[in-house]
């Protein structure tokens, strides 16, 4: 059965959508046929880490607006060839109906073992992806007090919701972040979101670089570790979470 994975966080900038690709990569890697649908409309941005920008002819968008099938606007990574991506609007969607947003991602969810769901920040359009098309939600926060404060505003709307498969992901960890922060350690994060701890990435000038020229990090690097142990507890598979030392 597809099982359909939204990552979302309170605060922007955090680190979802690094999360997203470098998640679906694992999970591509691992032969699971996987879909990233980006949701940030307007503000699509995965094309550019993935590699992806000049290959996208139609969008989330096109398919909304009914000028394409959603298979249409779904593209195969060169580098990666499970991995699959159906980018987000690059111009602010105006008006579109959620209905439309659920049927496109049940429509490919037949040709998928796994959809990750790269969710705007905040409390919008990501919590009714997490309420209506979503087996777990990831939370994306990194160390510092109004990132834990919109986590944890999150998980409480998670719960009112009656949504509890959700865990939360620590990104950007350097000893210079929690020292700068009031934060003393992880554990500060996981009782301030309120949330199990599913993975932590600590800050990695390799993985901002390969971003940004556009590279999927090789599987032998430390983010793409972090990454595969995460899609394997994503599937209920025990793996120890192993944090670096900062
Ligand atoms: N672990 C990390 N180490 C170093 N840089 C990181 C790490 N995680 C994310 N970044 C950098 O942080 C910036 C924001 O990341 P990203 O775009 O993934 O966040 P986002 O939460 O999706 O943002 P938005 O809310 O705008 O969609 C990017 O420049 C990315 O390279």
């Amino acid at each position: 059965m597809t099982k359909i994975i939204s990552v979302t966080s309170g605060k922007g900038g955090v680190g979802k959508s690094t999360v997203s690709a470098g998640v679906a990569a694992a999970f591509a890697r691992r032969g699971k046929k996987t879909l990233i649908v980006e949701l940030d409309m307007g503000l699509r941005g995965l094309d550019l880490m993935l590699g992806m920008e000049n290959r996208i002819v139609y969008d989330l968008g096109d398919v909304l607006q009914g000028r394409c099938l959603p298979w249409d606007a779904v593209v195969q990574s060169e580098e990666i060839p499970r991995l699959w991506y159906l980018a987000a609007p690059s111009r602010t969607l105006l008006q579109f109906r959620f209905e439309d947003l659920v049927k496109c991602v049940n429509d490919l969810k037949e040709k998928f073992d796994i959809i990750i769901l790269d969710t705007p920040a905040g409390l919008g359009i990501s919590m009714m992806a997490v309420r209506d098309l979503s087996d777990y939600a990831v939370i994306v926060a990194t160390p510092d007090p109004v990132c834990i404060r919109d986590g944890a505003k999150v998980a409480e709307m998670m719960e009112e919701m009656h949504f509890s498969d959700y865990g939360v992901m620590i990104n950007r960890v350097s000893r210079a972040a929690v020292r700068k922060s009031s934060i003393h350690d992880l554990d500060d994060v996981i009782d301030g979101v309120g949330a199990p701890l599913i993975g932590v990435l600590t800050e990695d000038l390799a993985l901002q670089n390969a971003q940004s020229r556009g590279l999927i990090l090789p599987e032998d690097t430390r983010p793409s570790k972090v990454f595969l142990a995460l899609s394997k507890r994503l599937e209920g598979i025990y793996v120890p979470l192993v944090i670096d030392r900062l």
